[in-house]
């Protein structure tokens, strides 16, 4: 479970986010939608504690820029950021060591068939297109199972193949009770599978809806994606 609370950030007299408040359950994928410059990556990275902030945010009741809380978090960021001088498999077995796992090789396996990296097992990061560093960079986050997993923009790069594979992933890990938070500006590629999306702009959270809540009310995510977001500053 992710929990956030009156969490502000400023960037000098920017405030990239202004007393934001939401929680992410266990079993549950919210979104966080809003265009450029909303502040998602920024309250992205205040959860994954890399930076810092007023207000509180808990990782399973545990401070998020705790060694407890960073055990049992995934984080795949917009721009993967992979080691020039390791193979795909260097990477993978680098996060097992990282997070003293056993019998990881056959879960590694696994996720490099899944998303179609198996003849590029021994290549380079450097060597890798820019969408075949993305899905190392998710496969590394899946092997060590986090119990909370974010992900922002993580279509962006990615080939139809894996974008089909890791929305059936989002789904298992759902199933799993994995508390699921995923950023984006392109509303197209979430609207079938999320259960809460938060509406962003200008640093607020400006709207949330349960996808039951829309449904009921024959509203479509779209629509009031541009409700809110057109023609303000
Ligand atoms: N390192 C930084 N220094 C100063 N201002 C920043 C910094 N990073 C972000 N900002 C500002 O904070 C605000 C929110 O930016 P943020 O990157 O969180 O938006 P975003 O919703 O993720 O946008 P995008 O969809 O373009 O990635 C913007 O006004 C941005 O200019």
């Amino acid at each position: 479970m992710i929990t956030v609370n009156n969490v502000t950030k400023k960037y000098g007299k920017t405030k990239a986010n202004n007393d934001l408040n939401f929680t992410v359950k266990d079993g549950e994928i919210a979104i966080l939608l809003g265009p450029n410059g909303a502040g998602k990556s920024t309250i992205i990275k205040c959860i994954c504690g890399l930076l810092r902030f007023e207000g509180t945010i808990e990782i399973n009741g545990a401070p998020c820029r705790s060694l407890d809380a960073k055990r049992q978090l995934g984080y795949i960021p917009e721009l993967p950021a992979l080691y020039d001088m390791l193979t795909i498999e260097e990477h993978l077995e680098f996060i097992a060591r990282a997070y003293g796992l056993t019998d990881w090789k056959a879960k590694a396996d696994a996720l490099i068939e899944r998303f179609e990296l198996d003849d590029k097992r021994k290549k380079l990061g450097k060597e890798l297109s820019k969408g075949m560093q993305q899905k190392v960079s998710i496969c590394c986050a899946l092997l060590f199972e986090p119990k909370v997993i974010i992900f922002d923009e993580p279509m962006v790069g990615l080939d139809p193949h894996a974008i089909k594979e890791l929305k059936l992933i989002f789904s298992e890990l759902r199933n799993q009770g994995v508390s699921l938070l995923i950023s984006t500006h392109m509303i197209d590629s979430v609207e079938d599978y999320w259960d809460v999306a938060h509406i962003m702009m200008n640093g607020e959270i400006r709207a949330t809806r349960r996808a039951e809540e829309l449904t009921e009310a024959d509203e479509s995510l779209e629509a009031l994606f541009f409700s809110i977001t057109e023609g303000e500053a």
